[in-house]
C-alpha cells in the first residue's frame, strides 16, 4: 500500500462483466485503462479477461495505475478446502505479480448469483456443519494469502449464503481475524437489508476493502416486485455509481475516515455499458467524490 492513507479505483465491471462475458465485450484493456487515467482513478481490480501478469504491469506502468485486488469465487463447501487451496495458491501467486493488496473471496456454493431465481426471496441458507466447514476453509486460505502479502477481503454478496448482516456477524464471530477480513459493498448490504451503516459500524475493525455501489431505490423496489434475478436486476440499471442513486455516501466515508481506515475505496457499478456510458459514470462518479466526499479546494485561476 502507498503511504496514502486511502486509494479511489474503479472495477472494470461498468465496461465488462465477468458474469456475463457477452456484454461490453468490445471494450479492451487498453480502452478500460486509459478510461480509469482520464476519469481520474488510481487503480482498479483484476477483471476475467487480464492478460497475464507481465502484459498487464506493462499497462498499468504506462499510465501510472495500480490494481487492488480479484475476486476469487470459493466453493469451500462443495469442493473441499484443498481443492479450493490449490486454486486458491494460483490466484495468489498472480495478484503478487500484479502488485496487488487484497485477494476477495466470495463462497459461491448455492449461489444463485449466475441463476434466473428471484434473488430477493431465494437465496440459499448453511447449516450449521457448513458454516463450521466455510469458516475453517476461509482461516486457511487467509493464512495462505498472507503468505503471499495479500489480506484476505471476504465479500459478503446477494443471493448466497453470506448475505445479510446477521450472516456477516457469524462469520466474523467464527473466523480468525488475523487471517480473514471484510469487504464491505454498501450496494450488496443495502438491497439486502435496506441498511448499510450497521454492518459498517458492527464490523469497521475487519473492513479491509471497499466497493462504493449505489442503488437506484425505484428501479430496486420495481425488481423486488417483479421477482427478478441478480442478472435481471442489474441490466434493469438496480446498480449505479456513487451520487447517483440513494446512499448517503458522506455517511459511510466519514464513518471510514474517523476509524482511520486506510486502503482502497472502489467504484463498483455493474450496469449494461451499452446503456450506461462506463467513462461517463466513471466521471460521475469521480466528480461526486471530490465534491461531496473529498471536498477538493477548487484552484482559482
Ligand atoms: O464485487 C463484485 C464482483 C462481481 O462479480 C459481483 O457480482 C458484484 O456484484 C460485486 O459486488
Ligand atoms: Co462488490
Amino acid at each position: 500500500m502507498a503511504d496514502q492513507e486511502i486509494l479511489w479505483g474503479i472495477a472494470p465491471i461498468g465496461w465488462r462483466n465477468d458474469d456475463m462475458p457477452e456484454i461490453g465485450a468490445e471494450n479492451t484493456l487498453s480502452h478500460l485503462l486509459s478510461d480509469i487515467v482520464v476519469a481520474g482513478f488510481q487503480g482498479t481490480e483484476v477483471g476475467g479477461f487480464f492478460p497475464e501478469a507481465n502484459v498487464l504491469n506493462k499497462e498499468l506502468q504506462l499510465r501510472n495505475l495500480k490494481i487492488a485486488g480479484q475476486w476469487f469465487s470459493s466453493f469451500i463447501i462443495r469442493d473441499g478446502i484443498d481443492a479450493v487451496s490449490e486454486a486458491f495458491i494460483k490466484h495468489c501467486g498472480y495478484l503478487k505479480e500484479v502488485n496487488a493488496d487484497v485477494a476477495v473471496v466470495s463462497e459461491q456454493t448455492y449461489s444463485i448469483q449466475s441463476t434466473a431465481k428471484n434473488v430477493f426471496s431465494e437465496k440459499p441458507y448453511f447449516s450449521n456443519e457448513e458454516w463450521e466447514k466455510l469458516s475453517a476453509g476461509l482461516n486457511n486460505l487467509g493464512k495462505i494469502a498472507e503468505e503471499y502479502n495479500l489480506k484476505l477481503v471476504y465479500h459478503h454478496h446477494l443471493g448466497t449464503g453470506v448475505q445479510t448482516v446477521e450472516e456477516v456477524d457469524r462469520l466474523m464471530a467464527n473466523t480468525d481475524p488475523r487471517y480473514v477480513h471484510l469487504l464491505f459493498d454498501t450496494g450488496h448490504i443495502y438491497v439486502s437489508d435496506g441498511d448499510y451503516m450497521t454492518l459498517l459500524n458492527k464490523h469497521i475493525d475487519r473492513i479491509k476493502h471497499v466497493h462504493f455501489k449505489d442503488v437506484r431505490r425505484d428501479v430496486m423496489e420495481q425488481c423486488r416486485k417483479d421477482g427478478l434475478s441478480f442478472r435481471q436486476s442489474f441490466l434493469s440499471g438496480m446498480f449505479t455509481v456513487p451520487g447517483d442513486g440513494c446512499i448517503d455516501f458522506t455517511e459511510v466515508y466519514n464513518a471510514l475516515l474517523d476509524d482511520e481506515y486506510k486502503g482502497w475505496i472502489v467504484v463498483e457499478a455493474e450496469q449494461d455499458p451499452s446503456i450506461a456510458h462506463p467513462l461517463e459514470y466513471a466521471l460521475i462518479a469521480r466528480r461526486y467524490i471530490d465534491e461531496k466526499l473529498i471536498l477538493k479546494p477548487k484552484i482559482i485561476k
